[in-house]
């Protein structure tokens, strides 16, 4: 039987372990002294993935050295935390490790592998796709990408990890896999201020696919295929958060659309990985010479920029081909 470490306790993490306590005993680590002893005791993590009831094979933990001798270890910590939590870990260099933030590292503009590899030398793999935590963890049907450059690793841990409702599907472009789950966290904030400024349901179809293009273009300048920015892990997933107020990211940008200040928007523990993708997206994609203008806007957006006048530049932009 395969034992699963979970390091972080949010509503991402939460989830995978509802899910994977079907296939073996679960160790969850929460940095909230609240959150390990509601889920240890009362069974639920009110905090960050309220109201769902969660299996007996879970235990919680604050101590990550309760993580170590897990056969799988998934590191579900937001992407700007990823290594200092990763540093603090102390894994067996043997242990492999699924990395499931979406993001890029702020500075370095480093995606979660690049950032693993500056640490640990272990077996890596990274999870992503259309995938909303509650929906996960309520047992729904969920199909995902398990991305490993080594194929022998990813049959591996997707058979540990697959569940009837929870496919996995693998593929060894990791940089794509990332990239998609990156920048779909931008676009979806792009379609929140479409609706939050009542733009209409014609302007939220323009900049998906518009959106899906300028993914598109950065993934292939980073080295990433296209026809994975084309599967869950890109398109599927950008369609799932630019058409849901379920996306923290989503809702985000309905609050920038409608005027609210950034600062509210972002109280409270849950993340919106956009907010802090959305201007390292942009730098990186000036050093790729990849023109990301609706990406930018979200930047812009997020540095104050009066929501009217970025629209209407961003709809000024000279006509041109598709
Ligand atoms: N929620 C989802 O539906 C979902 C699905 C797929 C992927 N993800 C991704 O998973 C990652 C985690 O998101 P989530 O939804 O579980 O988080 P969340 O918004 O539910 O909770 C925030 C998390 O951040 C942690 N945190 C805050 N400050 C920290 C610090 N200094 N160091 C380490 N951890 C810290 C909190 O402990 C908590 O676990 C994100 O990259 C997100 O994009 C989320
Ligand atoms: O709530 P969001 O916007 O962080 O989206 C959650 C997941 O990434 C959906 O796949």
């Amino acid at each position: 039987m395969t034992t699963f470490g979970i390091i972080g306790g949010g509503a991402w993490g939460t989830a995978l372990a509802a899910t994977l306590a079907g296939n073996g005993p679960v160790t969850l680590w929460a940095r909230e002294a609240d959150v390990v002893a509601a889920i240890n005791s009362a069974r639920e993590n009110p905090q960050f993935l309220p109201g769902v009831p969660l299996p007996a094979g879970i235990t919680a933990t604050a101590d990550l050295a309760d993580i170590v001798a897990s056969d799988i270890v998934l590191v579900v910590v937001p992407a700007q935390h990823l290594r200092a939590t990763l540093a603090l870990a102390a894994l067996p260099a043997t242990t492999p490790i699924i990395l499931c933030a979406k993001g890029i590292e702020a500075g370095s503009h480093k995606l979660m592998l690049e950032v693993a590899r500056d640490l640990v030398p272990n077996p890596i793999a990274v999870l992503s796709g259309p995938s909303f935590a509650h929906e996960v963890a309520a047992g729904k049907p969920c199909a995902i990408t398990l991305a490993s450059e080594n194929k022998a690793l990813g049959e591996r841990l997707i058979a540990a990890m697959a569940r009837p409702t929870f496919r996995l599907y693998q593929s060894d472009d990791v940089l794509g896999a990332e990239i998609g789950g990156a920048v779909k966290n931008v676009l979806a904030i792009a379609c929140g201020v479409v609706e939050g400024a009542g733009l209409g349901l014609n302007a939220r179809a323009a900049l998906i696919a518009r959106g899906f293009a300028e993914m598109t273009r950065f993934g292939v300048a980073r080295g990433a295929r296209a026809e994975t920015l084309a599967g869950l892990s890109g398109l599927g997933d950008l369609v799932l958060t630019c058409s849901s107020e379920n996306s923290r990211n989503f809702r985000l940008g309905v609050g920038l659309g409608q005027g609210r200040p950034l600062a509210d928007l972002l109280a409270g523990p849950a993340v919106a990985e956009g907010a802090a993708t959305a201007p390292v997206l942009v730098e990186a994609a000036r050093a790729a010479q990849v023109d990301m203008p609706i990406c930018a806007a979200v930047a812009a957006l997020l540095a104050g920029a009066p929501v009217k006048e970025t629209i209407s530049a961003l709809l000024a932009r000279p006509l041109k081909a598709e």
